[in-house]
Order: structure tokens, then C-alpha cells, then sequence
């Protein structure tokens, strides 16, 4: 590269940052995409999280930011994406970061994303169950859908906002509305279930939980979340009452951190960290690496269900294969009614708040 070509790029790159326009940004980060490929790096994704600041988005930002696969990290609020921005910018990590502001700014936080996270959302206090969110996240995860519709609807979206089990059913009555719907490429984001139950076998097991998969499948929330204990990795078996136990604790795993906080919030940490994860497995199958395997409600003929969460391959183009359920003894066949009785009314209440 000739030396004055390079002394120009580096100032296009300064004056970007002085002057953050959309085109500026994304010329200088482009740039650094080319160079990283140029010397044979990986190549990058652009991730856009949609809420940001908020208790979960902070902390799923930064790791986002350590990801080697993610070239732009585009940080959406309405509130507090500055301060956001500017401090994780700082990170000596490759992803270009760039902050937006409020609805005005969600095209060009959208615009060329490769994969969208939506963490946006009102929490659950005390005594809340997932489905009191409705009212306010329906609304939530409508809008912003919307504009990922619009704006990049070949991303993949991975929704976090609850209560899942019906915003995933909103978001796909809008992209069917607005003609972009890929059910491959909508996936609501249940792995903070699979990390509970591999920590909590493993703590029963004294076993490091890096060593134990649990497949967690139907939805997101109380009865939902069915545990598969007869289907751990490595195979293990458990007494009567240690399935009693570890059954219910995941169940309500989430409603033991939000008593935990007493008021201050639900589960941010551990669910930035199993957002993260799940992200990253979603880039591993953008990136075209083989047998990457996670759980994820998604749309599915797995049971008579529009959607059910279960084990799914992850590709190029999303999710590319679910897989059934595989054989269940009697206690999860029993969970299994049970979930699908509950699940049916929280999905058809998501079909409806569109349709309605
Ligand atoms: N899928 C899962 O396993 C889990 C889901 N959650 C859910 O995630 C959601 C977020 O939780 P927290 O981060 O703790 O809440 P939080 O209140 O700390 O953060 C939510 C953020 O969303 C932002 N927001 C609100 N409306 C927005 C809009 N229209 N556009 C963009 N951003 C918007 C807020 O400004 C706030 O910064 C909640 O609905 C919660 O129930 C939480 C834990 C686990
Ligand atoms: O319980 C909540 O409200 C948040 C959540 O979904 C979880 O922690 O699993």
C-alpha cells in the first residue's frame, strides 16, 4: 500500500470519529473489514442490540465487543446509548462501535446488520409473572421489528424481550405482515435455561458444568421450560427426588434472581452472558462452521405447537434444521402436555395483538 494512500485513510478515520455521521462510520469500519481480510483475519459480522443501555444490554455489549466474528457493534436505546458507546469504544478489541439515539436513528442502527439482538423491555418485579410484560413489551418488540423488517430483513434476530413465548409469535406475524418473514432467521433466545440447567445438574453431579448439556426445550416461561433430564450429556441418571428438584429450579430459575433483587430487576448477567453465547453460535453458523447445535424457540413442526423451543442447527441461513424431541420417559411426557397446554394461549395471545 502506498505510504500517502495509508496517511489519507488515517485521517478519513480521525475526522469519522470528530464527526460521526452514519457514512463516515461505516466508510472507516468498512475499511478495517477490508484490511482484517487483506491480512487473512476472520471475516466480521455487523450486530445491531436494540436496548442497549438497559440492565441486560450494557453487559451484552461488552461481550459482544470481545467477539472476534463481529467487525460493527451498532448499540440502539432510547436512552443512554452515548455514554454506552463512547465507554465500550474504548475496549483495544477489532468491532467497529457506534452508538444511535431513539426511533430517528433506528434505520441507520439497523441498516447492513447481519444479526440483531433485542434485549429491549420492561423487567419483571417481585410477584410479576412474564406474561404482566406483555402489556408494555408487545408494543416494544412491534416497533422494533418493524424496523428490522424495513431496514435489514435478511438479518437473523435473536429476541430476548419476554414474555418470549409470545413476542416471538409478534415479531412473526410482522415480518409475515410486511413480507420479509424467514422462520429460520426469528429465534427467541431460551439458552439462559440450558445455562441454569447445566449449572445446577452439574452442582448435583459435582461435575464442572462446561462438562454437562442439558436440552431444555418448549418455551420460556414456569411450565414451559421443560428440562430433557433423561437426555443429559454426558448420560447420567437421577433419583426421583434430585429430578423434583432440578426440574423446579430451572422452571423457576428466573423467578429466584428477580425475588433475589428484591425490586432492582431480573436476571442481566447471566442472561448477557447466555445471550452472548447464543449469539455467537448464531455467527458460527453465519460463518459456516459445521455441527453448531443450540436450543431456541423457533417455529416448529417438533409438536402440533406454531412454536416450540427445541435443539436446532445453526447455519448460513439461520436455523437450518430442528430436531424432535427424541424419546421422553413418563415425568417429561407428563411436563410436555402440561407446556403445551400453557404455551398454546401465549402464543395465540402474540398471533392476536397483530391480527388483532
Ligand atoms: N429471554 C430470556 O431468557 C430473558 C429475558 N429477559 C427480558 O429482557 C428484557 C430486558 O431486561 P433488562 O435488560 O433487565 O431490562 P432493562 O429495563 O434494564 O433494560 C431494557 C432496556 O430497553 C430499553 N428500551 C425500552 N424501550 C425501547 C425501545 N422502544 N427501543 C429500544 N430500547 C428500548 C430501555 O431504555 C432499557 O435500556 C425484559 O423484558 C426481560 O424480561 C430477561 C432475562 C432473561
Ligand atoms: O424471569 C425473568 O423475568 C427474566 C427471565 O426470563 C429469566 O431470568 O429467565
Amino acid at each position: 500500500m502506498e505510504p500517502n494512500t495509508e496517511a489519507l485513510r488515517r485521517m478519513a478515520r480521525i475526522a469519522a470519529h470528530l464527526q460521526p455521521s452514519s457514512t463516515q462510520m461505516e466508510g472507516s469500519s468498512l475499511l478495517r473489514r477490508e484490511n482484517c481480510r487483506a491480512k487473512g483475519g476472520a471475516p466480521g459480522f455487523k450486530v445491531a442490540i436494540l436496548g442497549a443501555a438497559g440492565g441486560i444490554g450494557q453487559p451484552l455489549a461488552l461481550l459482544m465487543k470481545m467477539n472476534p466474528l463481529v467487525s460493527v457493534l451498532h448499540l440502539y436505546d432510547v436512552v443512554n446509548t452515548p455514554g454506552v458507546t463512547a465507554d465500550i469504544s474504548h475496549m483495544d478489541t477489532g468491532a467497529v462501535v457506534r452508538g444511535f439515539l431513539g426511533q430517528p436513528q433506528l434505520e441507520s442502527a439497523l441498516t447492513g446488520m447481519d444479526l440483531v439482538i433485542i434485549p429491549a423491555g420492561i423487567p419483571r418485579k417481585p410477584g410479576m409473572t412474564r406474561d404482566d410484560l406483555f402489556k408494555i413489551n408487545a408494543g416494544i418488540v412491534q416497533t422494533l421489528c418493524e424496523g428490522v423488517a424495513k431496514f435489514c430483513p435478511h438479518a437473523i434476530v435473536n429476541l430476548i424481550s419476554n414474555p418470549v413465548n409470545s413476542t416471538v409469535p409478534i415479531a412473526a406475524e410482522v415480518f409475515k405482515r410486511a413480507g420479509t418473514y424467514d422462520p429460520k432467521r426469528l429465534l427467541g433466545v431460551t439458552t439462559l435455561d440450558v445455562v441454569r440447567a447445566n449449572t445446577f445438574v452439574a452442582e448435583v453431579l459435582g461435575v464442572n458444568p462446561k462438562d454437562v448439556n442439558v436440552p431444555v426445550v418448549g418455551g420460556h416461561s414456569g411450565v414451559t421450560i421443560l428440562p430433557l433430564l433423561s437426555q443429559v450429556n454426558p448420560p447420567c441418571s437421577f433419583t426421583p427426588d434430585e429430578i423434583s428438584y432440578l426440574t423446579d429450579r430451572i422452571q423457576n430459575g428466573g423467578t429466584e434472581v428477580v425475588e433475589a433483587k428484591a425490586g432492582t430487576g431480573s436476571a442481566t448477567l447471566s442472561m448477557a452472558f447466555a445471550a452472548a453465547k447464543f449469539a455467537d453460535t448464531c455467527l458460527r453458523g453465519l460463518h459456516g462452521d459445521a455441527g453448531i447445535i443450540e436450543c431456541s424457540f423457533v417455529a416448529s413442526q417438533v409438536t402440533e405447537l406454531p412454536f416450540f423451543a427445541a435443539k436446532v442447527r445453526l447455519g448460513r441461513g439461520g436455523a437450518e434444521e430442528i430436531f424432535p424431541l427424541g424419546p421422553l420417559n413418563e415425568f417429561e411426557r407428563v411436563g410436555l402436555e402440561k407446556a403445551k397446554k400453557e404455551l398454546a394461549g401465549s402464543i395465540e395471545k402474540g398471533i392476536s395483538f397483530i391480527r388483532k
